[in-house]
């Protein structure tokens, strides 16, 4: 072969001793690549619209027919929302990488992970959203063009929904149905239950504590929530969410009213899943309650629903009801507990591989 003349192809075949004329192998690598949810490009209203476009239009996110959906989310909700969505992203804007902090974190928890792996060169990590940039099929392309012929796909969720883990796994093999050398996926399982996840949620809220000149009277797991008809037909999050709780309670020693379990970040006209977080903090101020902390246990990377909604709308329910003291337990996000649950996971479900 002449190798002033030889192509990269060329390199990668006798790289791994193929003759010439054969094609191009994957080189035996594993990737493993970390989704969440995805957010906008910018806080103007043509990226939130096209986010929102893109997210809300995912049957698995909104299951109505389409005949009837598609006309409200075109002539009303992608007319409307983006402005008052935009101005709310606006508020938490990490403006000096002029990203959301969502982007940033997940880019965080890529880098540690990535770092943690760095002595194993079979192993390569990568990041995608599920909607909006950077995407899966993105870090597909990539995790293949660096030899991966096996894919560990891991959903930011610590609690499964079809609305969260499901679609990400529909993107990733939507994403692989185009590769004709398809590597092998698996997919890291939800891990709400699981002792190195409630550890470190405990720490977390126990580090959190130590340092505030007050101690809450309730904590509040908050969780995302979901339409209370995909909870009746099946969808396993709310059991998983009061698992998750249950456990977090017992490890932290409090009592079933020092911890409750709310759910937050409904959307549009339907019944979702009780108790409403905001509803329950102005109770709990009418009822005399005057310091809470509120966790949020669901979210693997503090984003618009934990920064805006809880530490800006929810708190201000609350101390307009009559609340004195309110806190903001951080998510796990790229912190050393986070990342020891993202590791410990990630290693386990390498397992036969690596
Ligand atoms: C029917 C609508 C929605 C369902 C069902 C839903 C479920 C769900 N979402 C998360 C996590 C996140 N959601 C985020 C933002 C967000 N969620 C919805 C709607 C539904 N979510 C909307 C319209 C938005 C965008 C913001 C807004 O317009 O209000 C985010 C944050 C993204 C960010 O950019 O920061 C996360 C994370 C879970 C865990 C979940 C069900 C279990
Ligand atoms: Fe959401
Ligand atoms: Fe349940």
């Amino acid at each position: 072969m002449n190798a002033i003349a030889a192509t990269a192809d060329d390199r990668a075949r006798s790289a791994s001793h193929l003759p010439a004329g054969h094609p191009k192998v994957l080189t035996g690598k594993v990737g493993v690549l970390l989704s969440n949810l995805g957010t906008p490009d910018g806080t103007d209203y043509w990226s939130v619209r096209r986010y929102l476009r893109e997210f809300l239009s995912d049957p698995r996110i909104i299951e109505a027919p389409r005949a009837i959906w598609y006309p409200i989310l075109h002539g009303i909700v992608l007319t409307t929302r983006p402005q008052k969505a935009g101005a709310n992203y606006a508020t938490i804007w990490n403006r000096e990488l002029d990203e959301s902090p969502l982007r940033t974190i997940t880019r965080g928890q890529a880098e540690k992970l990535a770092a943690t792996f760095a002595s194993d060169d079979r192993i390569v990590v990568e990041w995608g959203m599920r909607y909006g940039t950077p995407s899966i099929r993105g870090a597909v392309d990539s995790l293949i063009k660096q030899g991966c012929d096996r894919i560990l796909m891991f959903p930011l969720y610590p609690q499964f929904s079809a609305t969260t883990t499901a679609t990400a796994n529909d993107q990733l093999y939507r994403a692989l149905m185009k590769i004709r050398h398809m590597p092998t996926a698996r997919s890291v399982p939800a891990y709400y239950d699981e002792p190195v996840y409630i550890d470190a949620l405990a720490r977390s809220v126990e580090k959190h504590l130590a340092t505030l000149d007050f101690e809450p009277e309730v904590i509040l797991a908050s969780y995302h929530g979901i339409p209370k008809s995909y909870f009746e037909k099946g969808d396993p999050y709310h059991c998983h969410c009061l698992k998750t709780t249950r456990l977090l309670r017992e490890r932290l020693g409090l009592s079933e009213k020092q911890m409750i379990t709310t759910f937050q970040s409904l959307f549009g006209k339907a019944e979702w899943i009780k108790p409403y977080t905001d509803k329950t903090v102005e109770q709990l101020a009418a009822d005399g309650v005057k310091r809470i902390a509120i966790i949020n246990p669901g979210f693997s990377a503090d984003c618009i629903e934990t920064l805006e909604e809880i530490d800006g709308e929810v708190r201000e329910i609350f101390m307009n009801a009559g609340g004195e003291k309110f806190t903001h337990i951080p998510c796990l996000n790229d912190s050393p507990e986070g990342m020891e649950v993202l590791e410990n996971l990630v290693r386990r479900e390498l397992q036969g591989w690596i």
